[in-house]
């Protein structure tokens, strides 16, 4: 029997992965696995229960993961179920930054009472008419799961589409269209683009990218699109690039109470990945992931511990130890097993950074004095045994 618990409303299509055996735990502190979506988790404290941790989305910058990595938690995310979610909303951000549609739509709101209504529509148009994206230069910066939908989508409705990320992976170069410019540095994305859209982690190499000095080298009258996270534009230089009409629009997902209200801002309560599919995805691979790891070990798509995969567990005990990524660790695990003549039949040891998952299936029975031995190995984070 497991238990699990919800930070944040995760879409019943995802909880339906869960069998029989999983039960609802009512405080965080009973489960051995947390479900959230943004729920800020920094200030939490972890039980010794908790195995693992699964964001349903994208960004994780919510969660302690280094903190997570030394408590033995695995930490997952569901990378792309949410991009195309997010991608359509980013084509609504290009579009409501172009023609003046909220305006026009409020004018339409405040005559409502108006008999003559279309008539003056036709003379107060004029104050929203804009401008068209066909055709104009869009900066992608960040070409993962969602940049390279936002610049595809983008090169299809005509834009000329600049892309930047220097550690794209192989996948998302293969998705790209072969149409999008490759800049080799953002500042030429800065200078060339009328558009630029950021679609990057927040991370601490991140936070405050879009700073005054960006702003300078980019084209006046820029529109700037964030779909990503707050802190990864520096709010108060944004307000000046607005008021000295350096930024023609900003348009966020994120609120912020310096940023809210702001002239030329459009500002969307963090809608990106509000769509039942997105929801639905999300749910389904992230219940997926735990259930993989809890019920068999194998680890796919964590963000602070490697990706290891031995299959379903079949009759063998397993035995998994979450360790720190340093030498001579398999070697203590193995002499351990030796000494009391326990047979390995299958091995996995992978590392990702710092901290490294050793996957061992034993075909031997093992007393539970061996299962102590392991976990009072130096730099082993966690011991779990399936049997
Ligand atoms: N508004 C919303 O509801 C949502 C927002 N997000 C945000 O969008 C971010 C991106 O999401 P995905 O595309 O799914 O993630 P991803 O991990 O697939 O792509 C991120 C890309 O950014 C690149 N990158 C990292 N540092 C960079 C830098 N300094 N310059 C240029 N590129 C850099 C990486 O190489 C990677 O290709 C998430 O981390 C999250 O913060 C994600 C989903 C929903
Ligand atoms: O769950 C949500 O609505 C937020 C999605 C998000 O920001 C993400 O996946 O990074």
């Amino acid at each position: 029997m497991y238990r699990y618990h919800c930070l944040n409303p995760i879409s019943d299509i995802g909880m339906n992965e869960l069998t029989e055996e999983y039960v609802a735990a009512g405080k965080p502190e009973e489960a051995d696995a947390i479900l959230v979506r943004s729920a800020s988790m920094h200030e939490m404290e972890f039980s010794k229960e908790l195995k693992a941790i699964a964001r349903a989305g994208a960004g994780v910058n919510n969660i302690p993961l280094e903190r997570c990595a030394e408590e033995g938690i695995v930490v997952f995310n569901t990378p792309g179920a949410n991009a195309n979610g997010v991608k359509e909303l980013v084509i609504a951000g290009l579009l409501l930054a172009s023609r003046d549609i909220i305006g026009g739509i409020n004018w339409v709101q405040e005559n409502e009472e108006d008999g003559n209504i279309a008539k003056d529509a036709e003379k107060a148009k004029k104050a929203f008419a804009g401008c068209e994206i066909e055709g104009k230069k869009l900066g992608v910066i960040g070409l993962g799961a969602i940049g390279v939908l936002v610049a595809n989508a983008a090169a299809n409705l005509g834009m000329d589409v600049y892309g930047y990320d220097p550690y794209v992976s192989v996948d998302s170069a293969w998705r790209l269209s072969r149409s999008i410019h490759h800049a080799k540095t953002v500042d030429e994305l800065y200078q060339e683009c009328d558009y630029i859209t950021i679609h990057v982690p927040a991370l601490e190499s991140t936070k405050g990218m879009i700073d005054c000095d960006a702003l300078g080298l980019m084209k006046k009258g820029v529109v700037v699109l964030n779909f990503a996270r707050d802190v990864l534009v520096d709010e108060e230089a944004m307000i000046d690039a607005l008021v000295s009409g350096q930024v023609k629009h900003y348009v966020t997902d994120f609120p912020t109470p310096v940023i809210a209200g702001v002239k030329g801002t459009i500002v969307i309560p963090h809608l990106g990945a509000s769509t039942a599919e997105s929801e639905d995805n999300c749910a389904k691979m992230a219940a997926k992931e735990l259930r993989n790891y809890l019920e068999n070990g194998n680890i796919k798509n964590s963000v602070n511990y490697p990706d290891s995969d031995m299959g379903l567990r079949g009759d063998h005990t397993r035995i998994l130890l979450l360790h720190h990524n340093i030498p001579n660790m398999l070697g203590q695990f193995t002499k351990i097993l030796a000494k009391d003549n326990i047979n390995i039949a299958d091995l996995s040891n992978k590392s990702k950074g710092g901290y490294a998952y050793t996957m061992i299936d034993i075909d031997t029975p093992m007393p539970d004095s061996v299962v102590d031995e392991l976990k009072a190995v130096g730099d082993v984070l966690r011991v779990r045994v399936l049997r």
